[in-house]
């Protein structure tokens, strides 16, 4: 049965996968910071286990810290694993005008977004078996960095470009690379950020309607099955990104005509949006 490994398994996004995964038979890592809650989602588990030997293993770790990530593939190591999916959902956002931003919110942006899924696959990579699965968790906002999202976007847009650079480098291992980028959702950190967005970000963003936690990680498990490389929630989010595609790999081949008509309508219209949207902000 799968070795599935999830970040920012404590809440949200990563506790909902978990807990589907571990209905599949999945055996699990959890990792996040919070022991408490990591320690009671694998009591539930591991209390109702779908087959015989089915483990949920709680790991308590901060994934920006380095040497908690090396400690963490030591024992990975040790342990002698063999990965089959390592699903990145560790991040948050602190949405607010850039310059209400402390500096050390601005850190945390980076150790929170950025730091937790660079380190994690850095140090687990060597122990995914080949053909596995690897999914990096950005945001429709790499797409369209919009006003509030400083210590944000970049982040993510961080995030799309190592999942790029992955997607070709473990080619030769056949590992599938994902990178999910869900519009609004609503998980406890969608409901904390809320309460510091500014109206502006909420204005723009509208058009992204929050779903549930469990309708965003059907639609991941469901694509990921499917293979799909770049991951999307809603059509806001698939829109924005024809808008961007570039050279980043591209998968449903019948799409490709629909996705360049869309793109060059995109670069058409952006006048209009800006202008639309800078009037918002004025
Ligand atoms: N909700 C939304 O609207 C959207 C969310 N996303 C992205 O989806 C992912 C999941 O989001 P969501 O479910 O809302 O997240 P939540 O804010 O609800 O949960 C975040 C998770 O990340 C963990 N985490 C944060 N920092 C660290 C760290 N340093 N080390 C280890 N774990 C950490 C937290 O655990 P703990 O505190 O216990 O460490 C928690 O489990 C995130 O990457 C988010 O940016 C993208 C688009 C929209
Ligand atoms: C045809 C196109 C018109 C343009 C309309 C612009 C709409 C912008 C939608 C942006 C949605 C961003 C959602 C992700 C938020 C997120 O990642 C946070 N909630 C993190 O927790």
């Amino acid at each position: 049965m799968p070795l599935t490994i999830i970040s920012g398994a404590s809440q949200g996004l990563g506790k909902t996968l978990a807990d589907k995964y571990h209905l599949q038979g999945h055996d699990l890592v959890l990792l996040a910071r919070s022991a408490d809650k990591l320690g009671e989602i694998a009591g539930s588990h591991n209390s109702t286990p779908i087959r015989e030997g089915q483990t949920t293993l709680p790991y308590t770790i901060d994934l920006s810290n380095i040497e908690q990530c090396k400690r963490l593939g030591k024992y990975i190591e040790s342990k002698d694993f063999k990965i089959d999916n390592i699903i990145c959902c560790a991040g948050s956002a602190i949405p607010k005008l850039y310059q209400d931003l402390t500096l050390e919110e601005i850190d945390d942006g980076i150790n929170t977004n950025f730091r937790t899924t660079a380190y994690l696959l850095h140090e687990l990579l060597p122990y995914v078996i080949d053909k596995g699965h690897i999914v990096l968790t950005s945001s429709t906002v790499a797409f369209y960095p919009l006003p509030g999202y400083g210590q944000y976007s970049p982040m993510k847009c961080a995030i799309r470009a190592l999942a790029d650079t992955l997607e070709m480098e473990l080619h030769p291992r056949k590992i599938h690379v994902h990178t999910f980028f869900p519009g609004n959702f609503a998980s406890e950190g969608y409901i904390k950020e809320n309460f510091s967005k500014p109206e502006i970000t909420k204005l723009i963003e509208g058009p992204s309607t929050a779903i549930s936690v469990n309708e965003c990680a059907d639609i991941l498990i469901k694509e990921i099955n499917n293979g799909e490389h770049y991951i999307h929630t809603d059509t806001v989010g698939w829109l924005l990104a024809c808008f961007s595609l570039g050279l980043s790999p591209r998968c449903k081949w019948y799409l490709i005509p629909l996705q360049i008509i869309i793109g060059i309508l995109g670069t058409l219209l952006s006048r209009l949006i800006n202008i639309y949207h800078r009037s918002l902000v004025e």
